[in-house]
C-alpha cells in the first residue's frame, strides 16, 4: 500500500493506490483504502486490510455518539486519540498503519497512527510499503500553502510512485479533499494501468499441437457392491 495526506491552502488532501496483496498475489484490483469516519474527517489505512476496515469503522461509530454526546462538531485530534488508545492496547496486534486527516474548528489537521500506537502530527505524511517512493516525491516538492490544483497534482504524483515503484502497490489513484465547507471523494482519480486491446489475438488453428495418444479409463462397476452398513 501507498498511502498519503498534505495539508494545503484549503485543508487537507489524502490519497491512497487500490492494491489488495496477499504474497505475490493481488487479491483485489481496485480496492478502498479511504474510509469514512465523519464527513469532514477520512483515514486512509494501511496493512492488515480487516484490520484498518474494523478499526475505522469502529471509531467512525465512537466519533458519532461522541458528537451527539457533547453536542459539538467532530475534531481530528479526537479521532486520532481514539484510534492510538486502541490500538496501544492491542500492543501492535492490529494491523492499522493510518494516516488521518480533517478539517475542524482547529483547522486542517493530519495525523499517521502506527500500528503500536505512536502518532505524529505533520504537515505531509507518507504510510505503507509505497511510501518511501511517495515521501521521495513530497519532500521534493510540497510547499506551504499550495493551491488546491498543486495539491492534488503532488498527491496523485505520490500515489503513482509507489504504483510504479512498490509491488505492494499498484492500480488506481484515489483522493479526497478536505476542506472547511466540503469534502469530494475523488474515486479512482487517476487510472494509469487499464488493460489494453492485446496486440496478437491468441487463437491457434487445430492441429498446432501434435496429437499423440488417447488413452480413456472406461470406469467399470464390480458386480458385488458393498452393502451399506445398516444399523
Ligand atoms: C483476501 C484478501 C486481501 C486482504 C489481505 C490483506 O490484508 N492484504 C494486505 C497485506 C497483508 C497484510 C497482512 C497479512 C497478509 C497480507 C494488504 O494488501 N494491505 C494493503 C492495505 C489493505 C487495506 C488492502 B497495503 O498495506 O499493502
Amino acid at each position: 500500500t501507498t498511502i498519503v495526506g498534505c495539508i494545503f491552502e484549503d485543508g487537507v488532501i489524502l490519497g491512497a493506490d487500490t492494491r489488495a496483496t496477499e504474497g505475490p498475489i493481488v487479491a483485489d484490483k481496485n480496492c478502498e483504502k479511504i474510509h469514512y469516519l465523519t464527513e469532514s474527517i477520512r483515514c486512509c489505512g494501511a496493512g492488515t486490510a480487516a484490520d484498518t476496515e474494523f478499526v475505522t469503522n469502529l471509531i467512525s461509530s465512537n466519533m458519532e455518539m461522541h458528537a451527539l454526546t457533547h453536542g459539538r462538531k467532530p475534531r481530528v485530534v479526537t479521532a486520532m486519540t481514539m484510534l492510538k488508545q486502541y490500538l496501544f492496547q492491542h500492543q501492535g496486534q492490529v494491523g492499522a498503519a493510518l494516516v488521518l486527516g480533517g478539517v475542524d474548528a482547529t483547522g486542517p489537521n493530519l495525523f499517521t497512527i502506527a500500528p503500536h500506537g505512536s502518532t505524529d502530527k505533520l504537515p505531509y505524511v507518507t504510510m505503507g510499503s509505497g511510501s518511501l517512493a511517495a515521501m521521495a516525491v513530497f519532500e521534493s516538492t510540497w510547499q506551504p500553502n499550495m493551491s488546491r490544483a498543486d495539491a492534488l497534482q503532488l498527491v496523485k504524483d505520490a500515489i503513482s510512485a509507489g504504483i510504479f515503484n512498490d509491488l505492494g502497490s499498484g492500480s488506481n489513484v484515489d483522493a479526497c479533499i478536505i476542506t472547511a465547507t466540503h469534502t469530494e471523494m475523488l474515486r479512482n482519480v487517476e487510472m494509469p494501468n487499464e488493460r489494453v486491446q492485446k496486440e496478437r489475438t491468441y487463437v491457434f488453428p487445430k492441429g498446432t499441437t501434435a496429437w499423440k495418444k488417447e488413452d480413456i479409463k472406461k470406469l467399470v462397476l464390480t458386480e458385488e457392491i458393498t452393502p451399506l452398513a445398516v444399523e
